[in-house]
């Protein structure tokens, strides 16, 4: 038996893998979202462990199991938080998140300091954004600067489990990719980026020690087996960032498939066996957590922008979805370019949304609901188109995160792509990912020799009724309604049309 987690914005999720059987137990427990003023998202560390340990147990009692049967356990984090920690190994500050937009002019100025965005993308292979962990540090220097010089290690929420876990202070490469002081073409630290970044921080003492994604980072500690429930020596797999697990929950390990992510945040990626750096930066450069890398696109406003709509209106996700499909395509002339707390791609990290073209007639719940699903979805569209030939060439887009369980949005994704979709059997796919990576490291450790490929055949399954195909009719009237999107943006906000 093997354990995955995936510590996400709004919950931590948890799925137990009984390789033979597949997924046989399944559980998530929510965490709050602390947010502020000036763009301010924020969680406490101690929640996402006490999120796990519920999970965890709901899980195992799903899968009737006795808990000492797990052999590994693989974990998958929300990218880019920073998670600061003291000599003694405590959080100085909360995790500042992906969605922080807070340090929007730390993250300009530190462009400016690496000569620009050319600069930046020959250096890193990627452009910096605001949502990376290396305008956080720069954040924490000058706002805290007490609890800044008290920094002892630098990591990541996932990095941060697995430190609970097991004790190690150390970083898989793919999530590593997503801190902005990391050279993605080389794999590795960037030390003069971060030396940049906090001249008076040794990133040689910081920064955790670099491990490759089949390593494991240690065995689960004594005192943490005994809360779990564990047997003695379980393993714990390096684990990565949420996109690079839910690569793997979806089988995209080689080029030639589209994952496409309905979270908090949305995600678009396909795997690369080659860095890819395109001139405009939007496409991020990160690793994958197996060979390659996984050029990804991220919007930041996906279903918190959707649940935001969906709570003024107090329905329910059930009457959300009716209301949605109840509207017309275009939701009669109403468009949503929803970003509540700015945005990533395009780089609009000041931006607030917009409701554009709304009357006194079309004014309704239902049009505004179905507004806002489409405007979300035209940002992942923006977010396909740039990943260019690596998307052009899927035929199929694999869809996961929360907002895929909605038949409706799956078939608003499909033809505003004009492809077609489906999800996997396993919707938690970062966290069956990160399940199915600790087989991969306890096969290694063990000797056997399965292929990751082989791994992800035999786990990873897709649901052949979540198949949407995009309907002729509305394909080419979506067309038109991103266009309009496009000319909207370029408006409003001076986005190139
Ligand atoms: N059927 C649905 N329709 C629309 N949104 C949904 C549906 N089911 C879940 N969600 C939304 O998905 C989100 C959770 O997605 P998830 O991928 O777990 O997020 P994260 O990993 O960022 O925490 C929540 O905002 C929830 O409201
Ligand atoms: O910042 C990114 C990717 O670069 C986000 O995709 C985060 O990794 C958060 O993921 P979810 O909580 O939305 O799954």
């Amino acid at each position: 038996m093997y354990a995955g987690v995936d510590c996400g914005t709004q919950s931590t999720k948890v799925v137990i893998v009984d390789t033979e059987q597949g997924v046989i137990g399944e559980a998530s427990h929510a965490h709050r979202l602390d947010e502020g003023e000036g763009g301010r998202r924020e969680q406490h560390p101690a929640e996402w462990v006490e999120a796990l340990c519920s999970a965890f147990e709901d899980a195992v009692a799903q899968a009737k199991i006795d808990p000492r049967s797990i052999r590994a356990i693989g974990v998958s984090g929300q990218q880019h938080g920073m998670v600061a920690l003291d000599a003694q190994g405590v959080p100085l500050y909360p995790a500042k998140l992906w969605c922080d937009t807070e340090t929007a002019l730390h993250n300009e100025a530190l462009i400016e300091k690496l000569g620009g965005h050319q600069a930046c993308l020959d250096t890193l292979g990627l452009m910096l954004q605001t949502g990376y962990t290396a305008s956080k540090v720069a954040w924490l220097r000058d706002m805290h600067p007490d609890l800044y010089r008290r920094i002892d290690t630098l990591l990541l929420p996932h990095d941060y489990l697995n430190y609970w876990l097991t004790g190690e202070r150390v970083a898989e490469r793919g999530d590593a990719s997503g801190t902005g002081y990391f050279d993605t073409r080389a794999r590795t630290w960037h030390h003069g980026v971060f030396r940049t970044i906090a001249p008076d921080l040794d990133p040689e003492r910081v920064l955790p020690r670099l491990i490759d994604s089949r390593e494991p980072v240690g065995r689960v500690l004594p005192e943490v087996a005994r809360q779990l429930g564990l047997g003695e020596d379980v393993l714990v797999a390096s684990g990565g960032g949420d996109n690079m697990m839910a690569a793997i929950g979806t089988g995209n390990i080689a080029p030639g498939l589209v994952t496409m992510s309905l979270g908090t945040s949305g995600t678009v990626y396909a795997h690369a066996d080659h860095p890819v750096i395109e001139d405009s930066g939007l496409v991020a450069n990160f690793c994958a957590s197996s060979d390659g890398w996984l050029p990804l696109v991220c919007t930041m406003n996906v279903t918190s922008a959707t649940t935001r709509v969906r709570e003024l209106f107090g329905f329910d996700i059930a009457t959300f979805g009716e209301q949605v499909a109840a509207a017309p395509v275009g939701a009669d002339g109403v468009m949503v370019l929803p970003f509540f707390n700015g945005e990533r791609v395009p780089a609009l990290p000041h931006a607030t949304a917009s409701f554009v073209g709304l009357t006194s007639r079309n004014t309704t719940p239902t049009n505004l609901c179905r507004a806002v699903v489409e405007g979300t979805t035209f940002g992942l569209r923006y977010g396909l188109d740039s990943l260019g030939p690596l998307a052009a060439r899927a035929s199929q887009v694999r869809l996961v995160g929360g907002g895929a369980k909605s038949p409706v949005w799956r078939q608003v994704v499909a033809d505003v792509m004009g492809v077609e979709v489906i999800c996997p059997n396993v919707t938690e796919a970062a966290a069956l990912g990160a399940a199915i990576q600790a087989v991969w490291c306890d096969d290694h450790i063990r000797g056997k020799g399965r292929t990751l490929a082989e791994l992800c055949d035999a786990l990873v399954s897709l649901d052949r009724e979540t198949l949407t195909r995009p309907h002729a009719e509305t394909v080419p009237r979506y067309q038109e309604l991103y266009r309009t999107y496009r000319q909207a943006l370029a408006e409003r906000y001076g986005v190139p049309a």
